[in-house]
């Protein structure tokens, strides 16, 4: 991925529309193709995976066009992005990360189709590519299929473009179209498919309110769909009336629109706030035989699927799905897939743009929600005096300490959400019990528990609350409880005490400075340290000036409920002059996996408060632990016969050291770019070697990100229970811990060769190091040396007369009360212990993991070019390089993000 192609996605791509002033890229027709290789495959959990990172493509794809996609893949794309919708992922990538996802999980990426410039009026230049593997931005298409027989011609008018799947003709289409010309010249393009034996069933073609000048604004905001059928091309009445009239029970033709003949009239949906120029991108999607077949009430939704969808294109942002809950089972497998995206793409930029409620304008939600929150306060008061509510406060038992709770659960305290429903998603868990979610949250490890308690958009209650809070008994040692609601009154914070809350939200976008001054007051002095929300650097400020100690950034702009995941970043960096240190920072909204969790532990934040995710998850609390780090996520588990197996790759893919770091700036860069470990040279005659004073700045500042949990601290040799133990056994053991240890933060290592093992622990010491690496020709049990808590990794060099066997058995000869916590694998040359660039046979490698279940960390001659191949033949937990991200000797930055990028995919 290149810098610009990371700047594209941080945009969001949302020049790419309508923006065609010369200023951006030109506009993109957007031509994106599903396929379904075989209907109601999709169920299997195999193609799940796939389905939901096509899914990821297609919501990046579409507002911003330009790619055309084929899945090779049995794919229920329907179902899939409801998946995406579930796990809360908008996500917006460049073209090339789309390709290259796509490549990566083998997705055909055809070619592109270049529309009417929206601002010029220049007509397409269609093309199609066989191969597909090269982002087009021009040429012809030579289609084979349907509409485009007639392209040019739908073309000249704005009309759709005839896009099909090498060798798998789709059998349903969508075309968004922007005039009623070009509703009458697809129409033709059908008919002439159908004549000639096209396998196109059906076609949902939608357009914007007539050319003709709109009557009303309210016209405006409608797209008329009408659907096409093989068999409504000899039969107008067709088969349609069932669809019709459960959709459209009342539909009537729009007024200036000629209805072609062999066409039904579907109905109109709102389109939000559609330009007056009409829908100036073109989108055909071929996988909506769900929708046009579907005689439930999912038909519903799917229709909203597409007003979503034709909203998102018309404005120019990604599109945001909204389609019913996945089944348990399958959501695992597809977080797999999203956790390879995310870390693929790693800075994606998670945008979104929707409208906020009802009848499709958007609104300030945030200004309406408080408007009825102070009418609801106003009521409640007349039914509870204030003074009662205070006494009711007063009764309660103390609450605890917030603020010290977030700090008790380093290196991430996770705020788990109680949310029936929201606005942005509708219903997301009508029927949850808040006792039995409370419960599962406490069990996962939750640091408190966000209980939403505003009725109307998010369907909670203060009883929500209490059942939730009376689940624990007042020992102190239990979640804290925080009120989730817009608080605009002083007695929303009694009512929240006498609720059983030990905090409240208070969000700044909605308090004038003395409003949030006077009940953050209120606040501490029923002994609660509020949740200060912001969004923008000005309200952090003024967070900062109230003097909030507890501060959660919304990556959720509660205006219109865009999501921007680098929110919290740049508020933080926002702040002159930087925090106090002892302001607790916490990231709000959009955490869906363990990666965000790290990203926004990179940013400085010490919680994360995470609702939808949680609330969809399978096991709520095997999720918070997930995201806290505290188990190797999704990691199969384990049976009887595996319990000495490797670790198998997780799907935050195998750990990276990255070697030779001499610089806090060069190590930070390393764990921006997803680095498990870094290296610090400290053998002798090395180059990369640095001093204890270099080396103590890098371990500063890799410390500063988080501490390490002292109860994972110790390595293998301390928690050997016998001597019999199976040595192997416990390199897997110590694996795993390793994984753990760096899910909490990156891990700093010494890299020593035949050095004196007192000055080694001097120097581990005096750093201070996590880890030290023996890479000389000590024996394999030099771990006695050292106090049997520190961990050791002992490097084996290969030499090419070396067999698999004869490591095997040289790292099974050590007694387990001194074996090192990790093998690593180097090459073995003249001169040198390491470093030296050259690689040995990794096939010995492979062997020793998957014939002799020992797990491994592989070194040696490791290049951005050659690490996916490797890791995907040999299967380390862990891989070290150094040389292969060097140029000229020095470490290369866009190197170190190719290799960690590949490995991790790998
Ligand atoms: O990196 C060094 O300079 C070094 C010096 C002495 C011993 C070990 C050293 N590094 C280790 O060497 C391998 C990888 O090297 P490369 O990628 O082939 O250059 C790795 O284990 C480093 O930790």
């Amino acid at each position: 991925m290149s810098r610009n192609d990371d700047d594209e996605a941080r945009t969001g791509g949302r020049a790419a529309l309508g923006d065609g002033d010369g200023g951006g890229p030109s506009p993109w027709v957007v031509a994106l193709h599903v396929q379904v290789a075989a209907a109601g495959a999709g169920d299997s959990a195999v193609s799940w995976g796939a389905d939901a990172l096509f899914a990821a493509v297609f919501a990046a794809c579409a507002p911003r066009g330009g790619v055309k996609v084929t899945t090779c893949a049995t794919s229920q794309c329907p179902l899939a992005m409801q998946l995406l919708r579930q796990l809360g992922m908008e996500l917006n990538l460049s073209a090339q990360q789309c390709r290259d996802a796509l490549h990566l999980h083998n997705f055909a990426l055809e070619s592109d189709a270049r529309g009417p410039d929206a601002a010029t009026g220049d007509q397409p230049a269609q093309k199609r590519s066989k191969t597909g593997d090269q982002e087009q931005h021009s040429g012809t298409t030579n289609n084979n299929n349907n509409c485009s027989s007639d392209n040019s011609n739908s073309s000249s008018s704005g009309g759709m473009q005839g896009l099909s799947a090498q060798g798998n003709t789709p059998r349903h289409r969508f075309f968004a179209l922007a005039t009623p010309d070009q509703l009458a010249s697809t129409v033709r393009s059908l008919d002439k498919e159908a004549a000639e034996g096209g396998a196109v069933q059906r076609a949902l073609l939608g357009i914007p309110s007539p050319a003709t000048p709109a009557t009303s604004a309210q016209e405006q905001q409608h797209v008329h769909l009408f659907e096409w059928s093989s068999k409504g091309a000899t039969d107008p009445k067709g088969t349609h009336t069932a669809l019709h009239t459960e959709t459209a029970p009342s539909a009537a033709v729009p007024a200036g629109i000629d209805v072609p003949p062999g066409l039904a009239f579907v109905g109109s949906l709102p389109l939000g706030h559609a330009p007056s120029t009409g829908v100036d991108a073109r989108v055909a999607v071929s996988n909506l035989r769900h929708v046009l077949t579907a005689r439930n009430t999912k038909a519903a939704t799917a229709w909203n699927t597409i007003a979503r969808a034709l909203e998102a294109l018309a404005c120019g942002a990604p599109i945001r799905l909204h389609l019913a809950a996945p089944t348990a089972a399958v959501l695992g497998h597809v977080e797999t897939q999203l956790d390879k995206l995310v870390a693929y793409t790693r800075r994606f930029s998670v945008t979104g743009k929707t409208t906020a409620s009802t009848g499709g304008k958007k609104q300030d939600i945030l200004a309406v929600i408080s408007q009825q929150r102070l009418r609801d306060v106003a009521t409640s008061k007349e039914e509870v005096s204030l003074e009662e509510m205070k006494r009711r406060a007063a009764s309660q038992p103390p609450p605890i300490d917030f603020a010290a709770r977030l700090r008790a659960c380093q290196p991430m305290a996770v705020m788990a959400e109680v949310k029936r429903a929201s606005p942005s998603r509708g219903d997301i868990a009508p029927d949850m019990k808040a006792d039995e979610q409370a419960r599962r949250y406490a069990r996962g490890g939750a640091a408190a528990i966000s209980v939403l308690t505003e009725p109307t958009w998010f369907k909670g209650t203060l009883d929500d609350l209490r059942a939730a809070r009376n689940v624990f008994h007042d020992d102190g040692d239990r979640p804290a409880f925080l009120r989730k609601d817009f608080l605009l009154d002083e007695y929303q914070v009694y009512e929240a005490r006498a609720y059983g809350a030990d905090t409240c939200l208070l969000i700044v976008a909605i308090l004038s400075d003395a409003q949030l001054s006077s009940l953050m007051a209120t606040c501490r002095s029923l002994g609660m340290e509020p949740l200060v929300e912001v969004a923008t650097p000005g309200e952090m400020a003024r967070a900062v000036a109230a003097g909030a100690a507890v501060i959660g950034i919304n990556n959720r702009n509660l205006k219109d409920f865009s999501v921007d995941t680098n929110t919290t970043a740049t508020v933080i960096s926002s702040v002159q002059g930087g925090l106090r240190a002892s302001t607790i920072v916490c990231a709000l909204s959009g955490i869906n996996t363990r990666l965000d969790v790290q990203r926004y532990r990179a940013a400085g934040c010490k919680a994360v408060l995470v609702g939808e995710s949680l609330m969809r998850a399978p096991d709520p609390a095997v999720k918070i632990a997930q995201l806290r780090g505290l188990e190797p996520a999704l990691a199969p588990p384990p049976t009887p016969a595996s319990t000495t197996a490797v670790p198998s790759t997780t799907p935050l893919g195998v750990l990276v050291k990255i070697c030779g770091v001499k610089t806090p700036a060069m190590a930070m860069h390393a764990i921006t770019c997803g680095a498990d470990m870094v290296g610090l040279v400290f053998a002798e005659g090395s180059t990369r070697k640095v001093t204890v004073e270099q080396a103590s700045a890098i371990a500063a500042a890799v410390r500063k990100l988080a501490d390490l949990p002292p109860a994972l601290t110790p390595g293998i040799r301390s928690r050997v229970r016998a001597a019999d133990e199976d040595v192997f056994a416990n390199y897997a053991r110590a694996a795993s811990r390793l994984r753990m240890l760096a899910a909490y933060r990156p891990l700093v290592v010494g890299v020593f060769a035949n050095q004196d093992a007192a000055a080694v622990a001097d120097i581990a010491r005096a750093v201070p190091l996590d880890v030290i690496q023996l890479s000389g020709t000590e024996g394999i049990d030099a771990a006695r040396a050292f106090d049997s808590t520190s961990i050791v990794i002992k490097a084996t060099h290969i030499a090419p007369t070396t067999t698999a066997a004869d490591v095997a058995q040289h790292v099974r000869a050590v007694e387990p009360g001194v074996q090192p916590d990790a093998i690593l694998l180097d090459t073995k040359s003249k001169g040198a212990l390491g470093g030296t660039g050259i690689a040995f046979d990794h096939a010995l490698a492979a062997s020793l993991v998957r014939e002799h279940g020992l797990p491994l960390m592989l070194a040696g001659g490791l290049t951005v070019d050659n690490i996916g191949e490797k890791v995907a033949a040999v299967r380390p937990f862990a891989v070290d390089v150094s040389s292969g991200v060097e140029t000229d000797g020095r470490k290369d930055r866009d190197k170190i993000e190719t290799f960690i990028r590949a490995a991790k995919l790998a």
